[in-house]
């Protein structure tokens, strides 16, 4: 990628997509509430894409060569928010990256997981690249998140997954990403779920309150052939 100012959203004054073509649900919640384990059911069931910020940025991280590397491995550990140019490029080009493999038949519906994880995300994003259509947000105790995320540290090789870097990452949430869920919230467009009980669970409110949304899953028609 090229430097931060030339970034195409950077310069854009004006949404790239329109909402009638590209459906964009953001999915928000505290770290470890289960917005990735929540995503992955979705899309197997609604046709959605998963995108994750934080697994694009770490892909970003890790690519020989980036000029961002060392700036999002050290913003990551801290659990400080990544310059939002350098996220919502990423975010736009795996967008645009799905849609050529899918084709003029493709349904262009996104799940953005993790982001906007601050005000002036969520404004550039709408701005620049497309509104969304609502946000899904999971609520959950920090109490029940800290023991989830310690469990996933065991495995999950994330330099941000130990407790020093989990505090630091619910005062980033508190701080900076609930004024996003206020905000959306404040227009009708927050989608609230409790995310406390076992992922099963907290899916069947999911597709409930989906539902009452309009947003319906995928039906699979067989036809019979004789
Ligand atoms: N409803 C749930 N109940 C118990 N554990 C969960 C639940 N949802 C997710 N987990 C586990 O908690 C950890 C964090 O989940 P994840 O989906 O990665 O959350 P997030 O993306 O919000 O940080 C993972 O190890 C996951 O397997
Ligand atoms: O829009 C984003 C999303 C993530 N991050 C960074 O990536 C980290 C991990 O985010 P991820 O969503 O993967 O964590 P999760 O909430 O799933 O545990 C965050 O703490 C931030 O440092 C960021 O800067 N901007
Ligand atoms: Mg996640």
């Amino acid at each position: 990628m090229p430097a931060i100012e030339q970034l195409g959203a950077a310069k854009r004054t004006s949404p790239l997509w329109s909402d009638k073509d590209v459906t964009v649900i953001f999915v928000l919640g505290g770290p470890g509430a289960g917005k990735g384990t929540q995503c992955q059911k979705l899309v197997s069931d609604y046709g959605f894409k998963h995108l994750s910020a934080g697994d694009l940025l770490r892909e970003e991280q890790d690519r020989p060569g980036s000029e961002f590397g060392e700036m999002i491995k050290a913003n990551i550990k801290e659990g400080i928010i990544v310059p939002m140019e350098v996220t919502i490029q990423l975010l736009e080009n795996a967008m645009q990256k799905q849609m050529e493999i899918d084709g003029a038949g493709g349904k262009n519906l996104f799940l953005i997981d993790g982001f906007p994880r601050k005000l002036d995300q969520a404004h550039h994003f709408e701005r620049t690249v497309v509104p969304s259509k609502f946000t899904l947000f999971f609520e959950c105790s920090e109490a029940v998140m800290e023991k989830r995320l310690l469990q996933r540290g065991e495995t999950s090789g994330r330099a941000d997954d130990n407790l020093e870097s989990i505090k630091k990452r619910f005062r980033v949430f508190v701080e900076t990403s609930m004024p996003v869920v206020n905000e959306f919230e404040s227009k009708g467009k927050v989608v609230r779920v409790s995310a406390e009980r076992g992922p099963d669970e907290v899916y069947r409110d999911v597709q409930e309150k989906f539902k009452e949304r309009g947003v319906e899953p995928i039906t699979i028609k067989f036809v019979q052939t004789a």
